[in-house]
């Protein structure tokens, strides 16, 4: 049976080029030949080459063997990878040991034995395999690396609604089928994907995400599939897209209803085919992942508004999984809170306890921001307690920092001046991060909590924004 390989001769005597030929396609699936080596750049970029074997001496130079080592470097600099075998007629030690210090991976002397050029081709096949594999581990360790976490905590629940969700999550992850999980800011999208890729099959592999909320639709596609150097302006080097990084483990796309619709065409051919191409490249990757998308906003709604293709939703939502906001589910407040207090009390030393009151208020409260929310509230709780008691206003400070409905209105109407935040005596405040916190705790109350609508609003990529809401505590 002929090896799945792809070998590259190049020579300028076309006798050589018929009989290596003939010799290597009786072993080898795909077997080009070329006899000008500047048409070497152009064969590499359209071909995924294993081996090339490169003849030391064209008509320019015919005995040096310089201009072999000047293409060796070509080849090389397009893709280090590449196994080369260098021929020449002229062969001496010195040559040899030449070219294997410029990079080669073995050096054959014409007139060669059958045999002789089958074992120096199939050693530099597992050369240049293993060289590629090492070279894919390195770069995708850098990547992952830049994208990857620390540890993750726990989901946690006890009510009705979040015991289905872990009933959902404990059967979906025993799959690869693709999961959509929706639910409203802060309701933990993003732990439950992790949850789902720590109990799945993939555990061992990589958990990436992406925050589709962040980026720009061209720097989305890039960190999806990745590029390749000179792809675009800032292209300096080839980037390993988020796909690939995930092989082998799970892709999770966070806020998947901001990806524009020409993206979304790329990402259905990705999930239909199980390869991505990078932007600026032509070579296509094949990826092993199963996807974890994650949304905020109704995607139905998105399909009729014309600003989600309908065959991507029903290529996502294999299962969909639904976080109830925190307000619907008030026999879970006592539990997180109390673990958020020994959580910051621990991170604090401080040892507080919530009263029975103010677990009751805690619990009457509908958390627009819902489990996130509920933690910053915690935390700065913890932060600025007087002894071992938790001050219930400071547990609502957020709530009544929030802004008056005429401010509201004013902020919701884009061209209507918003005129300056008034102290209580009516003197306008001018401390500019009084005024930042005020208009952002202004810009989710009126979204609802919901950070990418705020963050749109506010002229702010939702990274932007959450560092804003950690700075205010919000
Ligand atoms: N059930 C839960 N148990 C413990 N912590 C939770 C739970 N749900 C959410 N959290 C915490 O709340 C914060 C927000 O969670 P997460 O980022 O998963 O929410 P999200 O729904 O993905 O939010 P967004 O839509 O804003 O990205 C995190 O700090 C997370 O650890």
């Amino acid at each position: 049976m002929k090896q799945a390989a792809t070998l590259l001769v190049v020579d300028d005597n076309p006798d050589v080029l018929l009989a290596t030929r003939l010799l290597l396609k009786q072993h080898y699936e795909r077997v080009l030949t070329l006899d000008d080596p500047h048409a070497i750049e152009a064969t590499l970029a359209e071909h995924a080459v294993d081996v090339v074997l490169l003849d030391m001496n064209f008509s320019r130079d015919a005995i040096s063997g310089q201009e072999g080592f000047y293409w060796l470097k070509q080849i090389h600099a397009l893709d280090p990878a590449i196994a080369v075998i260098l021929m020449t007629a002229y062969s001496d030690v010195q040559r040899a040991v030449e070219a294997i210090k410029c990079g080669a991976t073995d050096f054959l002397s014409k007139p060669w034995q059958n045999e002789q050029l089958l074992t120096t081709v199939a050693t530099a096949l597992n050369h240049g395999r293993d060289k590629r594999a090492l070279g894919q581990v390195a770069r995708r360790a850098q990547g992952l690396s830049q994208v990857m976490s620390g540890a993750v905590p726990n989901l946690l629940g006890h009510s009705k609604a979040m015991l289905q969700v872990f009933d959902i999550i404990a059967k979906a992850a025993q799959t690869d089928a693709n999961i959509l999980i929706s639910g409203e800011s802060g309701t933990g999208k993003e732990l439950t994907a992790h949850a789902i890729h720590q109990q799945s099959l993939r555990a061992k592999g990589p958990f990436i995400g992406l925050d589709m909320g962040a980026l720009s639709g061209s720097l989305m596609e890039s960190e999806l599939f990745g590029h390749k150097k000179g792809a675009f302006t800032d292209a300096r080097a080839d980037r390993v897209g988020r796909f690939e990084l995930a092989s082998g483990g799970t892709l999770f796309l966070d806020e998947i209803g901001n990806l524009p619709l020409e993206q979304q065409v790329k990402l259905l051919a990705a999930l239909q085919n199980r390869q991505v191409t990078p932007v600026g490249g032509n070579k296509p990757i094949h990826t092993d992942i199963r996807l974890i998308c994650a949304t905020n906003e109704a995607l139905p709604q998105a399909v009729a508004d014309g600003r989600f293709r309908q065959d991507l939703l029903y290529r996502i939502n294999t299962i969909e999984i639904r976080l109830p906001p925190l307000r619907e589910r008030p026999e879970d407040i006592e539990l997180l809170a109390n673990h958020y207090l020994e959580h910051f009390g621990r991170k604090y030393r401080r040892e507080l306890r919530l009263q029975p009151s103010q677990l009751n208020e805690l619990r009457a409260y509908p958390w627009p921001g819902n489990v996130r929310e509920l933690s910053h509230a915690i935390e700065r709780a913890v932060i600025l307690a007087d002894g071992d008691r938790l001050d219930t206003a400071l547990l609502f400070a957020a709530r009544s920092e929030l802004p008056v409905a005429a401010e509201v209105a004013a902020f919701a109407n884009a061209s209507a001046p918003v005129g300056p935040l008034l102290q209580d005596e009516g003197e306008p405040v001018f401390d500019l991060e009084r005024v930042e916190h005020h208009t952002i705790a202004s810009a989710l109350r009126h979204f609802q909590g919901n950070v990418s609508h705020a963050a749109k609003a506010l002229g702010l990529t939702r990274g932007a924004l959450y560092r804003r809401m950690e700075k205010y505590g919000l």
